[in-house]
């Protein structure tokens, strides 16, 4: 598929006006920020993981995102699920808010903050210049019926790509999390069953190329993921970064690797010993930038105890979450639910 895909599939926020206020950055850098190359990002090998305990558990206390490579998902799933989910995003954003409807799949843009029906909570005031589709995966497959598709088989592959992958990111989501949590878990009482895989959620985004970039535009601005691990899938774009003791680290694309990210779930769970990371990602001048997410999350009433926070649900911390975005403006996240003093 094409980088100069048709314009008009952009929502048309994202078609940034010819004026001075945006302007051409020789570097996409502002001056307090350093990009270091992503070299030095743990790697962990999928393959023999149970024997990589010591370096994961390094990688989640130090930084709180490794580099996933052996995780045995088959080239030619991934490569189609981009293909189809490009030719998904090229559809007119009229017909991108209609191609799912009466399937759980929808369709958001300008934030990655949904309401509980999966669409975009009240506009924030800095737009995250991106659209994607959000995929409730537990929910899919009542609803994969061909017929409802009419005479387009595009959605319809879509939805079965996405569940096949889906089904791959639960099983290496189970495995990573065993993994990372055997060790908390001998002090905890049972960190198993924080993990509730009906949960799992698959973001499919687009990000615009955007020639002139102005000073606050971003693809996604800097946050914390809400979940207890999250599984990124880039395309060789770039744009990620990650934010480590005082700089940004730019994550280096590298075909047939994910990227895994601890969440607030995570760092909750585990008493703050690992770290949900911040991070962004920056929009390309010249190419579209293509990224599936998989996020997991406990079950919406466990109740999450720990010795620095409060003990509350994720239902409760969505909940909150959801109403400082509407309220305050963002998310305030974890400091709501610390224990003070
Ligand atoms: O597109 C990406 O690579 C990052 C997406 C992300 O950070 C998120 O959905 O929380
Ligand atoms: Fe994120």
């Amino acid at each position: 598929m094409s980088d100069s895909c048709s314009f008009e599939s952009y929502p048309p926020r994202f078609q940034l006006p010819n004026s001075p206020l945006y302007h051409d950055h020789e570097e996409d850098l502002s001056i307090d920020e350093v990009v270091i190359d992503s070299e030095t990002l743990p790697v962990i090998d999928f393959g023999c993981i149970n024997e990589e305990k010591e370096k994961l558990h390094e990688a989640c206390a130090e930084w709180g995102v490794f580099r996933l490579v052996n995780h045995g998902i088959p080239t030619s799933l991934l490569n189609q699920l981009h293909e189809t989910s490009k030719q998904v995003f090229d559809h007119s954003l009229e017909s991108k808010q209609k191609l799912f409807s009466g399937s759980p799949i929808t369709y958001f843009r300008g934030t990655p903050a949904l309401n509980s029906k999966g669409m975009a909570l009240q506009e924030p005031q800095n737009v995250d210049c991106m659209e994607g589709f959000n995929v409730p995966l537990s929910q899919l497959p009542c609803h994969t019926h061909a017929d409802e598709d009419g005479d387009d088989p595009l959605p319809t592959s879509f939805r079965y790509l996405i569940q096949e992958y889906g089904d791959h990111q639960s099983r290496l989501a189970e495995t990573i999390y065993k993994a990372i949590t055997e060790r908390q878990c001998e002090a905890l009482e049972d960190c198993s069953s924080y993990l509730a895989l009906p949960t799992g959620v698959l973001r499919v985004y687009r990000y615009p190329a955007v020639s002139q970039i102005n000073e606050s535009s971003w693809g996604m601005d800097a946050h914390t993921d809400s979940s207890l691990i999250s599984i990124l899938n880039e395309d060789l774009v770039g744009g990620l970064q990650f934010y480590r003791l005082g700089h940004w680290f730019h994550v280096r694309p590298i075909p047939n690797t994910f990227i895994v990210n601890l969440g607030d779930m995570m760092q909750a769970i585990s008493d703050d010993e690992y770290k949900s990371v911040k991070h962004r990602v920056r929009l390309n001048k010249l190419k579209e930038r293509l990224s599936i997410g998989y996020f997991v999350f406990p079950d919406d009433n466990t109740l999450i105890h720990s010795q620095a926070y409060k003990p509350f649900s994720y239902s409760d911390f969505r909940t909150q979450v959801q109403q400082d975005i509407t309220t305050v403006g963002y998310k305030v996240g974890l400091p709501r639910f610390r224990r003070s003093g």
